[in-house]
């Protein structure tokens, strides 16, 4: 099944009626620069209004030292972390031998296909991908899109999430090109950055009925 990860949550409402659409991952930005930052503090208070359902608790780091890391999920009752800055390899083994029961994401910002043959070191030491699109300034939250094309036969050895300026009205033109594991979308949903448009992601979860009904890659 897609996954579905909402990313830059901010407020208990918000996650929780997120969760009720249809997400299966919520992430929240612990990098301390991004306008949709939350503490570690926050980000318990909102994960503990949460409905019972089995949703990933994604906290997003960016260069962040691995104490800070391993602080942050165990505080905040995380499930998963992804690596969104400059991590190598190694850190990212650490980081997942360490984590050993969290799922470790890493982010890779795409700047030409060239970087995507930056990728396989990652592979054995990581549980899944995220391509994310490049922004000189800023590492995430960007709205800019990937070049869906050149993905087309992108198929690494391990899940990956395509994220990157999606929202309800370009979507399904980027699963009929793409053909990820899951989706990751933050700013296409916003009505500015950590304020989540609940109507933009009840149509966005709409639109997504397809590819929950059918396997992506079949034809509809
Ligand atoms: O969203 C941020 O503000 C952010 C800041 C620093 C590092 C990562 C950040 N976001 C990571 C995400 O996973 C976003 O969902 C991803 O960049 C896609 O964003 P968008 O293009 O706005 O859908």
């Amino acid at each position: 099944m897609l996954r579905v990860k909402i990313c830059g949550i901010t407020q208990p409402e918000q996650g929780r009626e997120i969760v009720r659409l249809g997400a299966t991952a919520l992430g929240f930005i612990c990098v301390e620069a991004s306008p949709r930052y939350v503490s570690p503090e926050k980000i318990r208070e909102i994960i503990r209004q949460l409905p019972p359902k089995p949703v990933t608790l994604i906290g997003v780091f960016a260069n962040a030292t691995l104490d800070r890391i391993i602080d942050t999920v165990k505080f905040a009752g995380l499930t998963g972390v992804q690596l969104h800055g400059d991590e190598s390899p190694e850190f990212c083994r650490q980081v997942r031998a360490t984590l050993a029961q969290v799922e470790t994401i890493k982010a890779l910002r795409v700047k030409t296909t060239a970087a995507l043959a930056t990728i396989a070191p990652y592979a054995e030491v990581v549980d899944a991908l995220l391509l994310d699109a490049y922004h000189p300034q800023q590492l995430g939250g960007t709205g800019k899109t990937l070049d869906w094309q050149a993905l087309q036969q992108f198929r690494p050895p391990l899940p990956w999430f395509l994220a990157g300026g999606l929202n309800p009205d370009n979507i399904g033109e980027a699963l009929s090109q793409v053909q990820p594991d899951g989706i990751d979308l933050s700013s296409g949903i916003e009505r500015s950055p950590g304020e989540k448009d609940l109507h933009e992601v009840a149509r966005l979860f709409e639109g997504l009925r397809p590819y929950f009904a059918n396997p992506i890659g079949k034809e509809l």
